[in-house]
């Protein structure tokens, strides 16, 4: 003590400087927090306190906003902050704002925390990255689908454990998918050489997760000292090594296609080869950049496809007739094709029963609670007046209009019938009212189901994913029988719901058989 009082004595200017810039730094963002929100009434003070009360709470909270202020702009406090909750009565005439107003971008990178993670590339090449997935990918889905048919039905073939030839087997599907679909889509991404190498598989299957669990870790830091977060936390360089180990994967081979296009040889048609063609052609060379866009639709595509297909898959294999009755459309879709046992995009369309489940088990089981994520870069003033300050992030709800009986009748059970009725029965009640019954197809988006985002940064992956799951549905359900496990086997589905998130019970198994000679 003697000899800290004179320490203490001499330093204390300094020492009050230190407490007013940390209690400042620490303060002045909740002050500010406060007058941007405090005229928007908040929802869920009673789940107000240590974050696992919203985390786990999450689908009550949005549930119960939709129900009592589903008109009314309000707020959500969820552990990253303030979350204003839009109805959807806005939501037509907030799609039309342009991005320097109400911009997707932004809401994204604040809620991944990308100054410390570093997954969004710079604005401009995030916005190539898109726009060949919209553009470049889904135009050439007709071309590229018989090779695809293809690599489908060779992934399928190698992946499903080989014990499913002599008998039943438990399987966990969910695993099982997140490979293929890994496979699948690198496909496309990276071509068919490279999509099986560990490189590219350790980044498909494991970068997704790991940036999952280091944004949290991220968000536990206060603002004030996030930058430091980097030094303290190995799971932040974790996500790094990620980037250097893919970098190193595709600078050789971004290389090799740039001699070969000197060379005026053939180009494959992937994504990095459509990535690299518009990279090229404004004089961006670095293959760091060209890395962080393709791990960018590595994250957007692997495991969004894997928990729907899961969803789908345990849905399906708990109503055997529902998979008999799949079965047989697929068969009768493809004998009256007349394909080469490739399928076709115009075969996928035609499967409208299995297209009718998918949308259906995406209605019960959508992959996040709210959609139309934003942020507001202007102050927005509504055609009635509504206003919404700059500077929020807002959201729909999703979940909790996909359950509305007004909209869905009877939404708590599932009905595989529900969307091929309404599509092929004109007769069939449609709440919507809908001009074009089309609407109700998987990839349709619509304010009544935003399970790929709306408006005009709505998915553009959504066809290529809605080809991808047709495929490895119809190639798992010709050669394979499927039935549900029992409870003590590993079958009792408990889906995880963490915040907005939403996905399937990893570790439930279903039992497949590898199929015997059928009528
Ligand atoms: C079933 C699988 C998928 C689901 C559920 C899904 C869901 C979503 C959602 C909710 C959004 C945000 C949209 C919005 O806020 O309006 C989104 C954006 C995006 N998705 Fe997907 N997605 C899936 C598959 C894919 C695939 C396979 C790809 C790439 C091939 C992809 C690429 C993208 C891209 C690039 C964006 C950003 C679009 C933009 O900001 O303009 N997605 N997705």
């Amino acid at each position: 003590m003697d000899t800290l009082l004179p320490l203490l004595d001499r330093h204390l200017p300094a020492l009050v400087l230190a407490g007013i810039v940390i209690a400042g730094g620490y303060a002045w963002p909740r002050f500010l927090s406060y007058l941007r929100y405090c005229k928007i009434p908040v929802l869920n003070t009673k789940y107000d306190g240590p974050p696992e009360n919203f985390l786990f709470h999450s689908a009550k909270v949005y549930e119960e906003g939709y129900r009592t202020r589903r008109n009314d702009v309000h707020r959500i406090i969820a552990p990253d902050g303030e979350h204003v909750v839009i109805p959807n009565r806005y939501l037509d005439e907030l799609r039309e704002r342009p991005d320097d107003e109400v911009d997707v971008l932004t809401a994204f990178m604040k809620v991944m925390e990308n100054d410390y993670i570093h997954l969004f590339p710079c604005h401009h090449n995030t916005h190539i990255a898109n726009s060949v997935v919209k553009k470049e990918l889904t135009r050439s889905l007709a071309k590229i689908n018989p090779a695809l048919s293809r690599a489908v039905a060779e992934t399928v073939a190698s992946e499903m454990p080989a014990e499913c030839d002599s008998g039943w087997t438990p399987v966990n599907i969910n695993a099982v998918l997140l490979r293929m679909v890994a496979i699948i889509s690198g496909h496309v991404f990276v071509g068919p050489e490279l999509c099986r190498r560990p490189e590219y598989l350790d980044a498909a299957v494991n970068f997704t997760t790991d940036i999952t669990m280091a944004v949290p870790i991220v968000k536990r830091w206060t603002k004030l000292i996030r930058p430091l977060a980097k030094y303290f936390e190995p799971q932040l360089a974790k996500v790094q090594a990620h980037r250097a180990r893919m970098r190193d994967f595709l600078a050789p081979v971004i290389a090799e296609r740039k001699a070969k296009k000197a060379r005026g040889d053939t180009m494959p048609e992937d994504t990095l080869q459509w990535m690299l063609d518009k990279t090229e052609a404004e004089g961006i060379t670095d293959a760091t950049e060209l890395t962080n866009m393709q791990l960018l639709l590595t994250m957007a595509a692997i495991h969004t496809t894997t928990l729907t297909t899961t969803f789908i898959l345990h849905d399906m294999v708990a109503r055997p007739d529902v998979v008999e009755a799949c079965r047989q459309e697929i068969k009768h879709v493809l004998a009256a094709s007349g394909d080469d046992g490739s399928m076709s995009t115009h075969a996928l369309f035609n499967m409208k029963l299995v297209d009718s489940v998918m949308r259906e088990s995406q209605r019960m089981n959508p992959p996040f609670l709210d959609s139309f994520r934003r942020y507001t870069l202007k102050p927005v003033t509504l055609r009635d007046g509504t206003f919404i300050p700059a500077g929020c992030l807002i959201e729909a709800a999703n979940k909790a209009v996909l359950m509305d009986p007004d909209i869905y009748p009877d939404p708590a059970t599932f009905d595989p019938y529900r969307f091929v009725r309404l599509r092929t029965n004109a007769d069939a009640p449609d709440p919507l009212a809908y001009k074009n019954r089309e609407q109700y197809q998987f990839v349709s988006v619509t304010k009544e189901n935003m399970s790929f985002g709306f408006g005009r940064h709505a998915c553009p992956g959504r066809f290529f994913a809605a080809n991808e799951i047709k495929l490895i549905l119809a190639n798992l359900l010709l050669n394979y029988d499927l039935r549900l496990a029992a409870a003590g086997e590993g079958g009792l589905a408990k889906d995880v719901v963490l915040g907005s998130g939403v996905g399937p019970d990893p570790s439930r198994v279903i039992l497949f058989r590898k199929a015997r000679a059928r009528a």
